[in-house]
């Protein structure tokens, strides 16, 4: 236990986005509550060996590391990417809080927007939401697979080997590369992953005392918007494996809640809208799903972001 003595011990990933984000959330709870946060380097099977990482697949191993220290206790709690997190809770573990969000959107990384783009134009992504929904937008576009990091990606423009790449504008913020930046989509255009731009902060469920602590950074209209957001991803898994993109937000004291299930080769795209209470979000989420699945989502095969 270190809450009321000693400092706080986040746990974090040593890559600058993480550092980013955790020293903004150790900064903010200092801030709001008088605790000293020391953030603890964690190292991760996935930082050590890119070939574990592609077998073992995406951020999934970097969740699991980070959850693995929390219930040792070798630290009190992290700092995550909501939308790299499972929407199914794991054993022991709570969300603690969902600080301010991030700008949600999506960002295509390049020399100017996307209709700039000539016929053809090759444009990188790895996510199959993005995949989907720019072949929606720009069927003629030559759409490159690539994983690796966010600066990776951008090299590879700087490079000429794409000529634009989609990334999310949150994690190009934390790391400042802002100006790279050609366009950022409108939700319109491109729904985002289900929780993106917003973090959450697990703990141990049962530190009581410490989960009080973290709750001074949750930010309640973040948490019903991306509670409405999960809902439907959640929802949609079970019956379902094409891309999914959502958004929610609060206006005029209503959740508006839109979301998208597309085709992977963009040939066809549902996409619905619902708005309600906000305190009935999940309930939203689960009813905009339902009309999903009852207008064909789950006859929309792919693979999920
Ligand atoms: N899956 C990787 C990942 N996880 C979180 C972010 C960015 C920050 C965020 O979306 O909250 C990214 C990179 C990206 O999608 O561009």
């Amino acid at each position: 236990m270190s809450t009321g003595r000693g400092p706080l011990r986040l746990g974090t990933r040593k890559s600058l986005m993480a550092t980013t984000q955790s020293q903004g959330v150790a900064d903010a709870l200092t801030q709001l509550t008088g605790h000293a946060v020391e953030l603890v380097g964690v190292t991760t099977q996935g930082d050590v060996s890119k070939a574990l990482l592609a077998q073992i697949g995406g951020t999934g191993v970097f969740v699991n590391a980070l959850r693995d220290k929390i219930l040792s206790g070798e630290v009190d709690f992290a700092v995550h990417s909501l939308k790299d997190l499972p929407t199914s809770q794991a054993p022991g573990i709570a969300l603690a809080a969902t600080p301010p969000r991030d700008d949600p959107r999506d960002a295509l990384c390049g020399p100017g927007k996307l209709a700039d783009l000539p016929r053809g134009a090759r444009v990188g992504t790895g996510s199959p939401r993005r995949v989907a929904q720019l072949r929606a937008l720009r069927p003629d576009l030559e759409i490159v697979p690539i994983r690796g990091n966010a600066d990776t990606r951008l090299r590879k423009v700087a490079d000429g080997e794409l000529d634009a790449v989609v990334l999310a504008h949150a994690g190009l913020k934390r790391i400042g590369r802002l100006a790279d930046v050609g366009e950022v989509f409108d939700p319109d255009q491109m729904l985002p992953a289900p929780g993106q731009g917003s973090l959450a902060l697990e703990c141990r469920s049962d530190r009581a005392d410490l989960r009080e602590l973290l709750a001074a950074i949750d930010d309640a209209p973040t948490r019903r918007a991306v509670t409405a957001e999960r809902t439907v991803l959640n929802v949609l898994e079970g019956g379902c494996s094409a891309p999914v993109g959502t958004y929610a937000a609060e206006v005029d004291e209503k959740l508006h809640l839109t979301a998208t299930v597309a085709a992977y080769d963009g040939s066809r795209q549902i996409r619905l809208s619902a708005s309600g209470h906000p305190d009935a979000a999940e309930q939203l989420g689960r009813d905009l799903a339902a009309r999903l699945l009852a207008q064909g989502a789950d006859q929309l095969m792919g693979e999920r972001d």
